[in-house]
């Protein structure tokens, strides 16, 4: 589930380092990240008159190598530079390309836009006027990149400094940046390339990409396979799509006690009606329970509240979501049982744990780590993160997936794949993919309904 290391710009500065400290020069790094990116745009864009708009920094020193690359490879192409290069190697680069320089506010556009005006280094945003120009030379360009971030965007948070256009590649060099998976600024950019620039990364903190799922053994019945329990209360919507979620997620079987009487449904969810949530405890009394599921359809009322309090007694791994988190964030992050799958949308992870600091995924690890839980942060650009550091970050997800009843899906894909895999981080990432992995398919206007009947084959595909 490792889809490549994401690196805080820091980070990405002491891997650099440690490329240097070990004998690489700092110039051929910059040899080679300038190569490996005019690659990419040698790809996209051949022949086609080209615009490299290039900064004060190391970004604006790759934007030079490109320029002089693709103008051996025979492109027309043009530099316009927003200042003079500060650094050695930058000044170096630009000294290589030998061309013509010209100024960035006064250039006209290009069939093709290079934007290396500032990568990771960017501490403020761009002034006004540039950031406009900006705009207008990317939106006038029918081909246009991006070079390591978009100027503009911090690297670090995703957080737009000053106006950023939007562009139709992102080339990220040598590790993603989290402003390449999170909102807003994963949202500038239409495709995002991963460029290897030769120097080893790693970090706990990853892109989530498609897991690999196996088939249930030979010898497997029922029980082996995970029962998960899903806890209700009056409204049935909710708690049946995560029961029916959970059923469709390779779990063995799925018990799903609620107040309602459910008309409809899948007959193996197997509904009990229990009206007193003294008898929710009796229920989940069965030692064969792997997994009980509350929050969906739960409700927040005292009588809610009891069921949950129920559920959270009963000794079995637990997903918490919805009504659940609401009820828990009146009491603070501190009724949060350790080891369980908690999945907060923006408002819920609010009341929870209040004005954490740093990016989306400082939040979800400072919360993980705070809970003893692990998170699944979601939104547009969902963070899965674990007590022990691991992180895993969702991105591209389906705009669609914002419509009534998608959370309880999630939800019941977690507590499905945490019976089956019994590892909380693991689930989450294997739930969000297939979530993310059902929506492409059920395409566009779906309901979340819809979800259920295409998660079989979302699950085929990772067999
Ligand atoms: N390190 C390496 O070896 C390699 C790095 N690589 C590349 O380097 C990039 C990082 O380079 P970088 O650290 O030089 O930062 P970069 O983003 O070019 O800009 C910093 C400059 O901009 C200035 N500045 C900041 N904000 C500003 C604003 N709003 N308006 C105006 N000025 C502003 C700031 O000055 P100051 O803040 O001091 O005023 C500073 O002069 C990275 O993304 C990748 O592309 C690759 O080649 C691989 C090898
Ligand atoms: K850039």
């Amino acid at each position: 589930m490792n889809g490549g290391p994401i690196l805080t710009a820091a980070e990405m500065r002491a891997a650099e380092q440690a490329a240097f400290d070990a004998g690489v020069d700092d110039y051929a790094l910059m040899e080679t990240a300038g190569a490996a990116a005019a690659e990419i745009i040698w790809r996209a864009g051949h022949k086609r008159d080209a615009l490299i708009l290039c900064g004060p920094g190391n970004n604006g020193g790759d934007g030079y190598v490109i320029a002089r690359i693709l103008r051996d490879r025979g492109v027309p192409v043009r530099v316009a530079a927003l200042g003079a290069s500060r650094t050695l190697s930058g000044q170096r680069a630009r000294a290589a390309w030998g061309g013509p320089i010209e100024d960035m506010m006064r250039a006209a556009p290009a069939t093709q836009l290079v934007d290396a005006l500032f990568g990771t280094g960017l501490t403020r945003g761009l002034d006004d006027a540039v950031a406009a120009r900006l705009c207008v030379l990317a939106g006038a360009a029918a081909i246009s990149h991006a070079v390591d971030v978009p100027s503009g965007v911090d690297s670090d948070s995703g957080a737009m400094l000053s106006a950023v256009p939007r562009f139709g590649t992102c080339i990220a060099l040598g590790a993603y940046k989290p402003a390449h998976l999170l909102q807003p600024a994963a949202g500038r950019s239409g495709r995002l390339v991963l460029a290897d620039i030769g120097i080893a990364v790693s970090s706990a903190v990853h892109r989530l990409c498609a897991p690999i799922l196996s088939t249930p053994a030979a010898d497997a019945h029922k029980y082996t396979r995970g029962l998960v329990a899903v806890v209700g209360g009056a409204m049935p919507g909710a708690s049946l799509l995560a029961s029916i979620a959970a059923a469709h997620s390779g779990a063995g079987s799925v018990r799903r006690f609620a107040i309602d009487r459910p008309i409809v449904g899948p007959h193996a969810v197997v509904n009990r009606r229990i009206e007193a949530p003294e008898g929710i405890g009796e229920a989940l009394a069965d030692e064969r329970i792997d997994v009980v599921l509350v929050g969906p359809g739960l409700g927040r009322d005292a009588d809610g509240r009891a069921r949950l309090a129920a559920a959270m007694d009963a000794g079995h791994a637990l997903v918490l979501d919805a009504d659940a988190l609401t009820l828990l964030g009146e009491e603070g992050a501190r009724a949060i049982p350790a080891g369980a799958i908690l999945t907060p949308h923006e408002g819920e992870f609010q009341r929870l744990f209040g004005d954490l600091p740093g990016s989306k995924i400082d939040r979800a690890l400072a919360a993980a780590r705070r809970s003893g839980a692990v998170m699944v942060y979601k939104g547009a650009d969902s963070v899965i993160a674990a007590p022990d550091g691991r992180a895993a970050v969702a991105s591209g997800a389906s705009p669609w997936l914002s419509t009534a009843g998608t959370g309880d899906v999630l939800a019941g894909l977690c507590a499905g794949r945490l019976a089956v895999t019994g590892d909380p981080f693991r689930a989450a990432c294997e739930a969000v993919w297939l979530h993310g992995e059902a929506a492409r398919r059920a395409g566009p206007a779906f309901v979340a309904d819809d979800l259920l009947g295409v998660l079989p084959a979302a699950i085929a595909a990772r067999l």
